[in-house]
């Protein structure tokens, strides 16, 4: 019997990641017990057979709906049943001060899985993000306005972290589930026009399939590619260009180096990442070629000013 094609384009994304580890290597698999994770479970276990790769299955309970335990469970009882062979899973504690639900549940859920990561001495972690999730991030960066590097959208690998099916469609999962008979959950917030991603998925997506032709998100999830070499090769350069200068002199370098050069070095003295950032970093560049004067206050209580040609930062004064 042939192997579908959906089957075969999950475990081939597989493949390409698993082909990197060496036999006896550990990889763990986090799993929501969606279509997306579920089939990536299920190909790493057949796969991680063939290169003798040893497959943990986790799953991560953010205590954020009712009945998440019994959940969690559930997908358990899924992993083992599918192969894997060790299943973990966690509770984490989502707190959000200061940011918003997802973005708690996300950090918390990174957190508990590098300490899963550690604990079962994985080479790799596996994420199930498809070519669909890589699509609505690239349109929602470009509609944030925050720079080449959103929209060249999610890696396929970071440190000890791998998205194997950035080239696999959502679709894709679904069929590969439905094939081999594994029953996946349907996440009710999927279908919450509350989130900006969902409507994106639902409304946006669909439009521009229907008025521009199919393969809109296959074309996006590209752009991603293409995009990510070229930031990557600025964000190098900066960062070996940060490292040599004696003063932070950015006046004569092009815009798209000076204002990295600029964001690592107010990183560095302590001002505070986000999504926002940018914002900061245009006024930064504004400073440093002469064109607004003064102070520029910092997330993270950190002043820029101006010393001669040079941006400087100190701690931001404390008022009472
Ligand atoms: N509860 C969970 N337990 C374990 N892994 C999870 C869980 N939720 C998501 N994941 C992992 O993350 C992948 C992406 O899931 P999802 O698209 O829901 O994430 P998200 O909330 O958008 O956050 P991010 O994209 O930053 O990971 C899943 O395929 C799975 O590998």
């Amino acid at each position: 019997m042939s192997l579908h094609p959906a089957v075969a384009a999950v475990r081939r994304g597989v493949r390409e990641v698993l082909e990197e580890l060496e036999p006896g290597d550990t990889v763990l698999v986090a799993c929501s017990g969606g279509a997306d994770s579920l089939a990536l479970l299920s190909a790493a276990v057949f796969e991680g057979r063939k290169a003798a790769v040893r497959v943990v299955g986790t799953t991560i309970d953010h205590g954020l709906q009712e009945g998440s335990a019994e959940h969690a469970r559930r997908v358990v009882e899924q992993m083992a049943g599918l192969g894997a062979d060790e299943t973990a899973s966690a509770r984490v504690q989502v707190s959000g001060a200061g940011e918003g639900p997802e973005a708690a549940a996300r950090r918390a859920r990174y957190d508990v899985l590098e300490q899963m990561r550690q604990h079962f001495g994985a080479a790799l972690v596996l994420l199930g993000h498809t070519r669909d999730d890589q699509a609505e991030t690239v349109l929602l960066g470009l509609t944030r306005g925050s720079g080449a590097r959103s929209l060249a959208g999610m890696r396929r690998s970071f440190d000890h972290y791998a998205r194997p099916l950035l080239d696999v469609s959502r679709d894709d999962t679904v069929t590969a589930c439905q094939v081999e008979g594994i029953d996946f959950w349907e996440d009710p917030h999927n279908d919450d026009p509350g989130y900006t991603r969902v409507r994106v998925r639902r409304t946006v997506l669909p439009v521009l399939e229907e008025e521009l032709g199919p393969g809109v998100a296959e074309a996006l999830a590209r752009t991603a590619d293409q995009l990510r070499e070229d930031v990557t090769f600025l964000d190098e350069t900066a960062e070996a260009e940060f490292w040599s200068l004696e003063e932070l002199d950015v006046a004569d370098y092009p815009k798209a180096l000076a204002t990295r050069i600029l964001r690592i070095a107010a990183i560095e003295a302590g001002a505070t990442d986000s999504e926002l950032f940018h914002v900061h970093v245009e006024r930064l560049f504004a400073l440093a070629t002469g064109r607004i004067q003064g102070e520029i206050q910092l997330p993270g209580r950190v002043t820029a000013y101006r010393e001669g040609r040079s941006v400087e930062f100190r701690p931001t004064a404390v008022t009472s």
